[in-house]
């Protein structure tokens, strides 16, 4: 068995013992079940044309060096302990589907910039830690609702397995997209961490992070007095001498996916120690469409050591809620499990609070995290998919409610946004307008919230929290 080594060293982690699963003996990934996936029903599964290209793009990336780090992960997961305990807030967002074209400098740097700004403003709003997490660097598939779009073409799943060019070929599913979604992965997640802690994360450039078109809105001024105020707060530091903090210059940024494409998640997994890690991100979750209990997507992130995401609809009972954190987190490891509930605003205040309450009876540790996007989504009458700002912080406030109810941790958001000035969802202090969804609409999928609107729910989620 060959070992490989590593000229890094990190606390909690022997690289020593890293191996990837090919050089792995198979006594130990099948003694973890790491393909016990491929007898399982899959939904959303994918129609690749030729499963012998598939097996061996496979055994490219279970060789590539990987996205992340175990150390990074184990200490994601015991940044969400703290989420968990209700000690700290967790902010996930980032495009619907990242594409290879909009993988760019500009791009990233625009996300990481308006995380970093809501992430501002809900610490100093709330003063309570923010643990930040893209949509990034992976978020390359799409499970969707039908099999063709509206031309008739097979739909568009995502850059890792088509493309959205509207061409039959174009839509056919290619394996070796998974390579380049693997090296695109991975540039970005180098480009963050070199940046992030190279000095665009510094508390003292807060006022270069506001963009020029929302510096002068209400949410931009409002965001610029927080920066004052900031600014005050370390001259003060400065002046009694303690200015040299890490923390005040650096912030980790970690990447997240949905674990669709087995293929790809499983290449890209590792033994280190007596665990396995998908290090093809940080977090990764199982989205609303493939939960399925004796499902393929469910056994594989049981196996595992990430901390994962379960999309939960309106649908879910609270018996299928307990049933996942039994089988995701068997051993009830606070920070392991996030259950992320998608249930539309209509829906929040009567299907989330039984869930929330037999969960926390059965003594099940979870993050409970809010996406108030996935199940607002409706397509307005000039024919664009779209989501009303409104309703998502409906959503958001409904889910307040009900965990302010139960006495429980409301312990995150989980959004949809970009750092550019699209115009793809509606409302918002800009009012946007059916009129002005046509003007700047980008989206490769599903309406992101733009730079401005994702501020003012910043805004309206400090209040709420420290409400
Ligand atoms: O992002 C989530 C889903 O992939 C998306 O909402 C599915 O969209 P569809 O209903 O257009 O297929
Ligand atoms: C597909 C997604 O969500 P859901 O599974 O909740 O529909 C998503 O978050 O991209």
């Amino acid at each position: 068995m060959q070992r490989e080594w590593h000229d890094l060293r990190f606390p909690g982690l022997d690289t020593t013992s890293m191996l990837t699963t090919r050089d792995a003996d198979e006594h130990e990934v099948a003694k973890l079940g790491l393909d016990a996936w491929r007898e399982l029903p899959r939904d959303q599964g994918v129609s690749w044309p030729d499963q012998a290209e598939v097996d061996q793009v496979s055994q490219v990336l279970s060789a590539v060096p990987p996205v992340v780090a175990p150390y990074e992960v184990d200490q994601l997961r015991s940044r969400l302990a703290e989420v968990c305990e209700g000690r700290a807030f967790l902010l996930q967002g980032g495009d619907c589907a990242e594409t290879f074209v909009s993988n760019t400098e500009q791009h990233l740097l625009a996300n990481a910039r308006t995380l970093l700004q809501m992430a501002i403003v809900l610490t100093y709003g709330a003063s309570m830690p923010v643990v930040k997490v893209g949509r990034v660097a992976g978020q390359y598939a799409k499970p969707r609702s039908k099999q063709t779009d509206a031309l008739g073409l097979s739909a568009y799943r995502g850059d890792m397995i088509n493309s959205l060019d509207a061409t039959p070929a174009a839509r056919v599913a290619d394996p070796q997209r998974m390579i380049r979604a693997y090296a695109n992965a991975a540039a970005a997640m180098n480009m963050l961490r070199a940046y992030l802690s190279g000095g665009l994360a510094d508390l003292h450039q807060v006022h270069t992070w506001n963009k020029d078109f929302v510096r002068s809105s209400a949410a931009g001024e409002r965001y610029e007095a927080i920066g004052r105020e900031i600014d005050r707060a370390l001259r003060f530091m400065n002046a009694c001498g303690m200015s040299d903090a890490d923390e005040l210059r650096q912030v980790t940024l970690y990447g997240s996916h949905e674990a669709l494409v087995l293929e790809y998640e499983r290449a890209l997994t590792r033994v280190a120690g007596d665990a396995a890690y998908d290090l093809s991100g940080h977090f990764v979750w199982v989205g609303e469409r493939t939960r399925r209990m004796d499902g393929a997507h469910i056994d594989f992130v049981s196996r595992i050591a990430n901390p994962i995401g379960v999309k939960i609809g309106p649908s879910t009972t609270p018996e299928t809620a307990i049933e996942l954190a039994e089988r995701l987190n068997p051993d009830n490891i606070p920070g392991r499990l996030t259950m992320i509930s998608r249930m539309g605003n209509g829906r929040v205040r009567d299907a989330l609070p039984p869930i929330v309450e037999k969960v926390t009876a059965a003594g099940a540790k979870v993050v409970w995290q809010c996406d108030p996007m996935h199940g607002n989504t409706f397509e307005s009458s000039n024919g664009y998919k779209t989501r009303q700002f409104d309703r998502i912080v409906d959503e958001v406030l409904g889910y307040f409610e009900v965990h302010r109810g139960q006495g429980t941790h409301p312990g995150g958001i989980h959004v949809e946004l970009t750092g550019e000035d699209v115009t793809e969802c509606l409302g918002g202090a800009q009012a946007l307008e059916e009129l002005h969804l046509p003007t700047r609409y980008e989206t490769a999928c599903d309406p992101r919230l733009n730079t401005q609107q994702s501020l003012e729910l910043a805004f309206l989620v400090a209040e709420m929290l420290r409400g």
